[in-house]
């Protein structure tokens, strides 16, 4: 499939999202490029007389963007909850399970989701899978033990590498720590691996997203588009 393709169908999927969201909701905006397709579409629908009740956005780009667009961007902590969350996800699986934090946001996609009524996932069919894998796993850590807590999934079996940037430096995130990418695949019974990175001291948050998207919004090749509900 080429990016161009595949661009085509992360802009289907997001403008589907973007007629499922009304005047006066509550909306968490995610990160990513499927997401940016979602802020563009939101950004037409303003223009049409869309006026959202409150957004809040899980990383910097997608707040400049929706800020470029007229919207007005608040906190997490200026609401009780969300209504609606729509974001992106690296996979998903039939369960509606996920990996997400591909674009390393996912400390605040999580904070975001839960605290959301419903979450919305919008990807194109190259993202979909049988069982969760195929992408590495990222793992937010606190830089004054990645060393050791890097030692310690290297021990475990779990393939991790500290995510580096374009010039070979340690990535760091929003909030100032490291991401571990775990690269075993697939991934062992991802609600005990959740668990277990849940427990590990020094591990700020994973990317697995389990039970919280209740909509997932695929795009295919053909051009069909196909909704899958929790259920
Ligand atoms: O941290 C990034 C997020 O979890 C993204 O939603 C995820 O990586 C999907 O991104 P994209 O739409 O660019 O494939």
């Amino acid at each position: 499939m080429s990016e161009v393709d595949q661009n085509t169908m992360k802009e289907k999927a997001a403008q589907r999202a973007a007629d499922t969201v009304w005047s006066g909701m509550r909306l968490g905006v995610g990160t990513g490029s499927t997401v940016k397709f979602f802020i563009d579409a939101l950004g037409k629908r303003r223009k049409e007389g869309l006026a959202l009740g409150a957004v809040v956005t899980t990383s910097d780009r997608s707040r400049q963007q929706l800020e470029s667009l007229g919207f007005t961007v608040g906190e997490l902590s200026d609401v009780e909850h969300l209504d609606l969350t729509i974001d992106g996800a690296d996979r998903v699986d039939s369960h509606l399970d996920g990996i997400k934090g591909g674009g390393g946001a996912l400390t605040m996609e999580k904070n975001v989701a839960v605290h959301s009524l419903h979450n919305t996932w919008i990807v194109d069919e190259s993202k979909v899978v049988d069982h969760l894998g195929g992408f590495p796993l990222p793992v937010e850590v606190l830089p004054i033990s990645a060393k050791q807590v890097f030692n310690q999934f290297a021990d475990e079996g779990l393939l991790p590498r500290f995510r580096t940037t374009d010039t070979n430096e340690r990535y760091v995130t929003h909030y100032g720590n490291f991401i571990i990418d775990l690269y075993i695949d697939p991934l062992p019974a991802p609600r005990g691996l959740a668990s277990y990175l849940d427990s590990t001291v020094g591990v700020v948050e994973h990317g697995l997203f389990l039970g919280i998207c209740d909509t997932v919004i695929i795009a295919h090749e053909d051009n069909t588009i196909e909704i899958k509900k929790r259920q």
